[in-house]
């Protein structure tokens, strides 16, 4: 089992104050940076572009930046994200024509390429493309807004997507994104989850350290 990371989705942060934000979880203990893309259209919100990854960048954010793209037509934006400082990009395969040519240009943009599977998303997509991407994220929630419940049947498709991932000799990171709290964190890395993405937990708590710090030890204390 891979080392777990902790990726605050910056969703829940304070827009006027994002640079900030991000400094302040990063210091807090994040390890990664969760950077949700929505477009009104595969999504019903809109959200923030490659723009606000590069000023990110020039903010002077080196921690890895996880773009999870839930947008249609997916390809013709990846490059900007590359250019823009993206390290892992992540998409919906159903929202793109070609999916593993999506991969492809992904990965030939020097970034990390995921597939991201709705709760309703059959993890069929898997069968031909995990020996190409470097992610699978499951959502626990429908994609769209923070502060929603999770969806407790994500924890069996974990269990399915782990039994997959352990069956390939690649290393593949397996992401779960949606009503992650300190509180139910454990059930989560026990189904075989190692990176973990909190919005409304972690940017609505008063003290982002204290509740990284629970979730590590909730994880720790998970028996993965
Ligand atoms: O992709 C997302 C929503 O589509 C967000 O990453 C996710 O909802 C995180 O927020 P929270 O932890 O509050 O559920
Ligand atoms: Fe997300």
């Amino acid at each position: 089992m891979l080392e777990p990371i902790i990726a605050p989705s910056i969703l829940s942060a304070d827009f006027a104050r994002l640079g900030e934000e991000v400094d302040n979880v990063l210091a807090a203990g994040a390890d990664w940076v969760h950077f949700d893309v929505m477009d009104n259209h595969y999504v019903p919100n809109l959200t923030i572009g490659p723009m606000v990854c590069e000023a990110l960048r020039k903010h002077g954010v080196t921690a890895p930046i996880d773009v999870h793209l839930m947008i249609q037509p997916v390809d013709r934006i990846i490059p900007d994200f590359a250019e823009a400082g993206a390290t892992t990009i992540s998409f919906h395969p159903e929202a793109s024509e070609h999916p593993h040519r999506t991969i492809q240009a992904i990965r030939a943009a020097g970034c990390q390429p995921g597939l991201v599977f709705n709760p309703g998303t059959s993890l069929n997509y898997l069968d031909w493309l995990l020996e190409d991407i470097d992610l699978v994220l499951l959502m626990s929630v429908n994609p769209g807004f923070g502060g929603q419940k999770f969806i407790p049947s994500t924890l069996d498709k974990l269990r399915e997507a782990r039994r997959r991932i352990d069956a390939s000799d690649r290393e593949i990171r397996l992401e779960v994104d949606g009503g992650i709290k300190a509180d139910n964190i454990a059930e989560v890395a026990a189904a075989g989850a190692d990176t973990f993405v909190a919005g409304s937990a972690i940017f609505g708590a008063d003290d982002y350290a204290t509740v990284i710090k629970r979730m590590r030890e909730e994880i720790a204390g998970a028996g993965r």
